[in-house]
């Protein structure tokens, strides 16, 4: 067993939507390795539900091609995948109807915790909740989690939190951002707090201006219908970058628990200013040797933003006078994602004008190849006087924790918080609705603008962004693998 585990105890966890490709994809095999770990106990009943007219060992076959595809060879034995899908059932069900909740409500055991995973479309959401509540499974121990996204705007998540809000409490609901179950998002929070090397000069007085990055380089083939409708602002802005920018700027909360760091987080989000039209910039790949995003995504003309790029800027003490820069795409140059804060330059340099001095910057590489970078300046060796050069101290996690330590997916961290009903990394109601109330009006502003700007596939996205951080005399960092 590893050693960092905790196992959990004995629960049923019905994931709606089973079938799907979330579901088969990254819950079912996220439930697996931890089951594998030993942190999941041999009595749990993990039950899939969907319309499907399938039975167990249908779903069972279904459950182990998904982990065969999705879960490296080397953390799979036959051994264990007998045992897990020993603890694997199925219900058809209609979400919309009574149709099948009888079963369901039969094989669910009364002494146990219960879960259910709402891993189906967005406008199913406030059914499965009625439906629960109807046939009396929403227990008030219960919890229920709720994939992205969470509404299309303000309006949409306050009518969504509304419905969710008449059979369930705030503490029962678990509104899943995976970026915050991903390993080196939460070592953000660590290396700000763990030491005491960064945090006094965690701030505009030290801090020139910081980029984050999300980079990615496939397109939106296999799921255009949703996309087109939402574009990189709804679909990584509004969550995922708003809350790695909540983790970098916030204050420190007194704990690391659920409340007091979402308290934190959400004097962030309320602290944005608007954003000016001239500091945002959209994008949409063309054609090249692949597709472009309109035959991508299966749609004819369309003004949907497969890139965008913001300066970001927050009224409070601490970030005054730093701006954010942030950027994301599909079909770039790389899947790369980082955060990088550019520190300022010394107030004098005593060594006069020196070519090879570089601000320093701390690095903190998302994906792939999680780690941390910090740019030092040193002297160049050598007897060729006081020349100073710029060197990376460079921590990647993999070399530095060793290869036997495999970094867990974000969604096995989320579902043991969850089993466990700590919402730490989970959003309140109240921090997405903010997050929105930011979000609609960056929206707005561009309904009747420009048509997106034209970017290469496999490139860094459009001329204008770069162009963005020229006019603040500052460069985007190369997007590199
Ligand atoms: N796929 C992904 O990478 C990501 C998905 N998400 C979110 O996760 C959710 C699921 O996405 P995804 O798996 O891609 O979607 P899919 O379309 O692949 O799967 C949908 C699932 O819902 C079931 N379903 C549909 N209608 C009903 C109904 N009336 N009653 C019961 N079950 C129903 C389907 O089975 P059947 O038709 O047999 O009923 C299927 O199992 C969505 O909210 C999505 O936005 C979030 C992040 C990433
Ligand atoms: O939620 C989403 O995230 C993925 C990117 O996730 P990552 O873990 O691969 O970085 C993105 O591709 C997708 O469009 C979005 O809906």
């Amino acid at each position: 067993m590893e050693t960092y585990v905790q196992p959990v105890g004995p629960f049923d966890l019905v994931v709606f939507g089973a079938t799907g490709d979330l579901a088969q994809r990254k819950v079912l095999p996220a439930l697996y390795r931890r089951f594998r770990a030993g942190q999941i106990s041999e009595s749990a009943q993990i039950i899939g539900a969907a319309r499907a007219q399938m039975d167990a060992p249908a779903f069972r076959a279904q459950v182990a091609g998904g982990i065969a595809a999705h879960v490296p060879a080397d953390q799979q034995d036959a051994d264990s995948l007998a045992r897990f899908l020993g603890r694997v059932f199925f219900c058809p069900i209609d979400a919309s109807s009574d149709r099948g909740w009888k079963a369901l409500v039969t094989r669910i055991r009364p002494a146990v915790g219960h879960v259910y995973y709402f891993s189906v479309g967005p406008e199913l959401f406030g059914d499965l909740a009625r439906q629960l509540y109807a046939h009396g499974i929403a227990d008030p121990a219960c919890r229920i989690v709720v994939e992205k996204p969470f509404g299309h705007d303000l309006a949409s998540a306050r009518q969504l939190n509304a419905t969710l809000a008449r059979h369930f409490e705030e503490r029962q609901i678990f509104r899943i951002d995976h970026y915050l179950g991903k390993e080196t998002v939460q070592n953000l929070m660590a290396v700000r707090f763990g030491n005491m090397l960064f945090e006094p000069l965690w701030k505009a007085q030290y801090v020139d201006h910081i980029q984050i990055t999300v980079a990615e380089s496939g397109g939106v083939a296999g799921r255009g219908d949703y996309y087109d409708r939402a574009g990189a602002m709804r679909d990584m802005v509004q969550n995922h970058m708003m809350q790695l920018l909540c983790l970098i700027a916030m204050e420190p909360p007194h704990c690391f628990d659920a409340d007091a760091l979402r308290d934190e987080k959400l004097k962030v989000i309320r602290a944005l200013e608007p954003v000016q039209p001239g500091d945002i910039v959209r994008g949409q790949y063309t054609a090249g040797e692949r597709p472009g995003y309109a035959e991508d995504a299966a749609v004819g003309n369309s003004d949907t933003e497969s890139f965008i790029a913001l300066k970001v800027k927050i009224s409070n003490w601490r970030w005054k006078g730093t701006p954010f820069y942030l950027r994301t795409g599909k079909r770039l140059k790389a899947r790369s994602s980082e955060v990088a804060i550019t520190f300022r330059d010394p107030p004098h340099s005593i060594f006069g004008k020196q070519p090879g001095q570089r601000s320093n910057v701390l690095v903190i590489r998302l994906q792939p190849n999680e780690g941390i970078k910090l740019k030092v300046t040193v002297k160049e060796p050598g007897p060729g006087g006081m020349r100073l050069v710029e060197v990376p101290l460079d921590m990647s996690f993999a070399r530095a924790l060793g290869s036997a330590h495999v970094l867990p997916d974000a969604y096995e961290r989320l579902i043991m918080d969850l089993l466990r009903g700590d919402q730490t990394l989970f959003m309140r109601g109240d921090e997405v609705e903010a997050a929105w109330a930011w979000t609609d009006p960056v929206i707005a502003a561009w309904q009747d603008g420009p048509a997106p700007d034209l970017y290469a596939p496999g490139s860094a996205g459009p001329e204008a962004a770069m162009e963005l951080m020229r006019r603040d005399r500052r460069r985007w960092r190369e997007i590199k693998p």
